[in-house]
């Protein structure tokens, strides 16, 4: 049998009763769930498909006459972790209806605790050979770049062919959705099977196998640019399930921007994902950004940029050629735009993969450095 006993802190001025209400509406919104009364201090919850059970226990305020809420005692009883895992991420989902009145910082750290126990998702297939040969002569360099500057171009062994290039062009239908004042090129979602279909496995196993790479390579510890929360050895950085195809035709172009902006208007230090690195494979068979534009012009130390325009006056860049075979891994909150492509004959096609921050449960935008507890919004 799995347990965990969660202490819920309640606000104050809250009264049991108008409480207990607020909880069996939102668990009873959960079909699967049915509820007994054990006593009045204790309900009791049954999740018949699981054979799982939820108890929750009030504690009343002592020094206060009116019943007045001091916490809940969340139990959770399940046979194996798997369940366990299960039904702390949908009661802290359910539970978001609570914030404000109680802090869900205990059931947030237990659901964070599980997913960061998990293995990073690394492709099937992950090609750690060639991850391995691209960094085996000057891993160290590569590394203290990236912690230093933020940023590291490398040469890949992985080149894309003119075949796996016009059979990507067939999967490059949707838009983006984004303004196209802001950006005018196309892109796809793949995942690995759709990968291995158009033929381009090898380029997502690379990109998936970075992750791996970093969570065995990067010591975050006194880096500049440390992940927006530390450490990644407990807590490894993992993979979403798909890479992006982007496709940049003469005149196109990507304002600039961060893959990880802050979020305007809120708290400054709000940002609005998970994204950590931004991992960049290129495929442009002879390109020269000084002919043919579409450069990825990425600007130094602008991390705590407001506003993205601003980077152009305020800070340095530097010109990335995407070159096929080029791969290049930023921190994903730095400013960058790609340069109008002005060549009328080439197609310039990259690979894109976010190596995500261990706390992406789910939930989205984080407050970092805001003191102990991380805070999440929707
Ligand atoms: O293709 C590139 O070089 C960068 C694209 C980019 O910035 C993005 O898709 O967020
Ligand atoms: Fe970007």
């Amino acid at each position: 049998l799995v347990c965990n006993q969660i202490r819920i802190p309640v606000s104050t001025g809250f009264t049991s009763n108008s409480i207990e209400d607020e909880w069996h509406h939102l668990l009873d919104s959960l079909v699967y769930f049915e509820a007994e009364n054990t006593s009045p201090n204790r309900n009791k919850y049954v999740v018949p498909l699981l054979g799982a059970k939820i108890y929750i226990d009030v504690n009343t305020n002592e020094y206060s006459n009116n019943q007045e809420l001091s916490e809940f005692l969340l139990s959770i009883e399940t046979t194996n972790k798997d369940d366990m895992i299960f039904l702390s991420t949908k009661l802290l989902s359910i539970l978001k209806e609570f914030n404000g009145i109680a802090s869900l910082y205990p059931l947030r750290k237990l659901v964070a605790t599980f997913y960061n126990d998990l293995p990073p998702f690394t492709g099937i297939e992950a090609n750690f050979n060639a991850i391995d040969n691209i960094f085996s002569n000057g891993e160290k360099e590569f590394m203290h770049k990236l912690k230093n500057d933020g940023f590291v171009v490398v040469k890949s062994l992985i080149k894309t062919s003119s075949f796996e290039r016009s059979n990507l062009s067939k999967l490059l239908v949707e838009k983006t959705g984004q303004d196209k004042v802001v950006r005018s090129d196309t892109v796809a979602f793949i995942t690995n099977a759709e990968a291995k279909k158009y033929s381009v496995g090898a380029q997502y196993d690379l990109l998936m196998a970075i992750t791996s790479y970093l969570n065995e390579h990067l010591e975050f510890e006194n880096s500049i640019y440390q992940p927006l929360s530390p450490g990644t050895r407990r807590r490894p950085l993992s993979n979403p399930k798909d890479i992006q195809v982007a496709s940049y035709l003469k005149g196109e172009f990507y304002r600039e921007h961060s893959d990880n902006s802050l979020v305007k208007g809120a708290n400054e230090n709000q940002r609005s994902n998970y994204r950590c690195y931004t991992c960049i494979l290129y495929c442009n068979e002879s390109w020269d950004y000084r002919q043919d534009g579409g450069a990825l012009r990425l600007y130094k130390d602008s991390v705590g940029i407001v506003h993205p325009k601003d980077a152009i006056e305020k800070c340095e860049y530097v010109d990335i050629n995407p070159d096929n075979g080029e791969l290049l891994i930023f921190d994903s909150r730095l400013i960058h735009s790609v340069q109008k492509v002005t060549s009328s004959h080439k197609e310039r096609i990259a690979f894109t993969l976010w190596t995500l921050r261990p706390e992406d449960n789910g939930c989205v935008g984080e407050i970092y450095d805001a003191g102990e507890e991380l805070q999440y919004t929707n």
